[in-house]
C-alpha cells in the first residue's frame, strides 16, 4: 500500500523527533521510521546509559577516597554490578519512553517501526508500507565499528563487546581489555576500573585521545594510570584469540609483552554510519568513501528534497551536534532564516573524571594554521575550588589571535570543566575579545572563577 506524507522522517535518534515536531506544528503531515529504540544511540546506548554508569562509578570511587575527607566507613567497598544497571536501565527507559509517547501522540504524525529503505527520490519502503513524500529527513545514525576478520583476526570467532552490548553486562569483569583509547574506550575504561576491575586499555596511535593536543593526552594518561589502569600505546596488528575462559589480545607493540590476557574485551575504535541498508542507490543519494552522506553547508543532499542529519552526515559525532543540524534544517525549512553548519563552533567533552572539554582551536591546529597567537594555562592545582574538593588533576588552557584579540579555543581538563568552559563559549558565539572575560568578575569559589585570571595572563606562543 503507498501512502503520501509532506515528509518522511527516517530515524527516531536526535534531530528526527524535534524536526516531526516543528513540522507538524507547521501543518505538516509527518511519518517517522524508527526500526529499533525511540531516541536512538544517545539515549538507549550512547549518553545517557554511560553517564548513568559514570555516576555509579564516580560515587564508588569517591566512598573510596572518604577516608581523604574524614568520612570513616567500614570494610572495602563493593559494587552490587545488577543495581548499577538496573539504575541505568530505569534512566534510560524514561528516556526513550519520553520519546516514543511523544511522538505517538504527537498529532499529524505517523509513527512506523521497521527498517526504511529508499525506493525513489521521493518513496521509502518500509516492510510492506510504501510511504512518498517530497521531503525526506535522514537521521539514521551510526553503529560500532567492528573490523572484519582479515583487518582484525579473531572479531569471527572470539566473543568481544561493543559500546552498546558492554551495557548488558551486570556482573563484573575480571580484566577488561579495551581496544582504542579515545572516547568511547577512556570512558568505558576508568568506570570499570572504578568497578573493581582490573582494565588494559590498547591503541596503536602513539598516544591516548590522539585528536587532542599532546599535553591533554598526556595528562589523561597521568590521570587513567594513577588509578592503576594499565595502558599499551604504539600497538599495532591487533588480534583476537581465546585460551581456555580468557581472551588473549595480540598487540605487538613497539616496546612491552606481546599480548595482554584478559577476561572480557570491548572494542571502541570508531564508528560507521547507518548508510549501506537504506537504499541510497534508488534515491541517487551520494556517499563518501566511508559511506557517510555528503551535505552542504544546510544539510541538503546533492539530491533535491532529501536532506541528512546527525553521525550519517559526518559533519559531527556528537548529541549536541546532531540536534544543531535539525535546528540548521527547521530555521531553514520554516523560519527562512539561513542557519548553517559553518555557524556552529566544534566543542565536545569526554566524561572520564576529570572531564576533559574542548572548544574551538587546539593548540596543535592554532600552530597548523600559522596564526600568532597568545596562550594562557593554568593547573587545576592553582583553582581554589578544585583544592577545596581534593580534585586538583588536570589543567586550563585557553588560545587568542595575537592580532584580533578574539578567542580561538581552550581546553579544560578538570573538576568541573564541562560545565565551566561554556562562559568562553557563550564569549566566542558573540564574537567578543578575550578582555571580555578577563574583565568579568565570576563567583568565588567556582572553577569558572579563574578563568578570566588565564586570559589576563596570555603569553605568545612560542
Ligand atoms: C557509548 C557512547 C557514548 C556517547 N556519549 C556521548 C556524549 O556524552 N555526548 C555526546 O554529545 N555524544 C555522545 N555520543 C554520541 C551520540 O550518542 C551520537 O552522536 C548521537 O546519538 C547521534 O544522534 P543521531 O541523531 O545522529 O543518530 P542516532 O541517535 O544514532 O539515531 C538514529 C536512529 O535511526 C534508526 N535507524 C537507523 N537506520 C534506520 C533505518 N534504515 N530505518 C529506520 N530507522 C533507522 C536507529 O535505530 C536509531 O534509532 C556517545 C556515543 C556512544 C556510542
Ligand atoms: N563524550 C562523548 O561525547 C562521547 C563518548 C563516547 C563516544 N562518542 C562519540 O562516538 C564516536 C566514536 O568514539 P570512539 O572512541 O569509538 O572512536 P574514535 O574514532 O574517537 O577513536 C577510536 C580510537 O581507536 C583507535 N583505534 C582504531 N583502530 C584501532 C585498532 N585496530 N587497534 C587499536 N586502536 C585502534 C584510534 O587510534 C582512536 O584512538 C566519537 O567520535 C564520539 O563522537 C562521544
Amino acid at each position: 500500500m503507498k501512502q503520501r506524507f509532506d515528509a518522511i522522517i527516517l530515524g527516531a535518534g536526535q534531530a528526527g523527533p524535534p524536526l516531526a515536531g516543528r513540522l507538524t506544528q507547521a501543518g505538516w503531515k509527518v511519518a517517522l521510521v524508527e526500526r529499533k529504540l525511540f531516541g536512538g544511540t544517545c539515549v538507549n546506548v550512547g549518553c545517557t546509559p554511560t553517564k548513568a554508569l559514570v555516576a555509579s562509578a564516580h560515587a564508588a570511587h569517591l566512598a573510596r577516597r572518604g577516608g581523604d575527607f574524614g568520612v570513616v566507613s567500614s570494610g572495602p567497598v563493593r559494587m552490587d554490578m545488577a543495581a548499577v544497571k538496573a539504575r541505568k536501565d530505569k534512566i534510560v527507559a524514561k528516556s526513550r519512553n519520553g520519546v516514543e509517547g511523544w511522538l505517538r501522540k504527537m498529532e499529524g504524525c505517523t509513527v512506523f517501526t521497521g527498517t526504511a529503505s529508499f525506493t525513489a527520490a521521493n518513496e521509502v519502503r518500509v516492510g510492506e508500507e510504501f510511504l512518498e513524500a517530497d521531503h525526506i529527513f535522514v537521521n539514521v545514525g551510526a553503529r560500532p565499528f567492528v573490523p572484519p576478520a582479515k583487518e582484525m583476526p579473531g572479531t569471527d570467532s572470539v566473543p568481544f563487546l561493543t559500546s552498546s552490548t558492554i551495557l548488558e553486562l551486570d556482573e563484573l569483569p575480571k580484566h577488561l581489555v579495551v581496544v582504542g583509547g579515545s572516547y568511547i574506550g577512556l570512558e568505558f575504561a576508568q568506570m570499570y576500573r572504578r568497578f573493581g576491575a582490573e582494565v588494559t586499555v590498547v591503541e596503536r596511535k602513539d598516544r591516548l585521545v590522539p585528536h587532542e593536543d599532546e599535553d591533554v593526552s598526556a595528562a589523561v594518561l597521568d590521570v587513567l594510570e594513577a588509578e592503576g589502569i594499565q595502558v599499551r600505546l604504539d600497538a599495532c596488528c591487533i588480534a583476537l584469540s581465546k585460551r581456555g575462559d580468557e581472551v588473549v589480545v595480540g598487540v605487538e607493540c613497539v616496546a612491552g609483552h606481546p599480548e595482554v590476557v584478559g577476561s572480557h574485551v570491548l572494542l571502541g575504535i570508531g564508528r560507521v554510519p547507518n548508510t549501506d541498508d537504506l537504499g541510497l542507490a534508488h534515491a541517487g543519494v551520494t556517499t563518501d568513501e566511508h559511506g557517510f552522506i555528503v551535505v552542504d553547508d544546510q544539510l541538503r543532499t546533492n539530491v533535491p528534497g532529501i536532506w541528512a542529519m546527525g553521525d550519517c552526515n559526518g559533519r559531527g559525532a556528537f548529541t549536541h551536534t546532531s540536534y544543531n543540524d535539525f535546528e540548521i534544517v527547521a530555521a531553514n525549512l520554516l523560519d527562512a532564516d539561513p542557519r548553517r553548519v559553518s555557524d556552529r563552533i566544534q566543542v565536545h567533552a569526554l566524561y572520564i573524571d576529570p572531564p576533559l572539554a574542548q572548544i574551538g582551536m587546539t593548540e596543535a591546529e592554532v600552530r597548523a594554521s600559522g596564526k600568532p597567537a597568545l596562550m594562557g594555562t593554568r593547573p587545576m592545582t592553582k583553582v581554589g575550588r578544585a583544592v577545596e574538593k581534593g580534585e586538583t588533576k588536570g589543567f586550563m588552557k585557553v588560545l587568542v589571535d595575537a592580532e584580533t584579540k578574539m578567542i580561538l579555543g581552550a581546553s579544560i581538563l578538570g573538576t568541573g570543566g564541562d560545565e565551566a568552559i561554556h562562559c568562553i563559549l557563550t564569549a566566542m558565539y558573540a564574537r567578543q575579545p578575550a578582555s571580555l572575560i578577563q574583565r568579568s568578575v565570576h563567583i568565588h569559589p567556582t572553577v569558572a572563577e579563574l578563568i578570566p585570571t588565564v586570559f589576563g595572563d596570555l603569553k605568545p606562543m612560542s
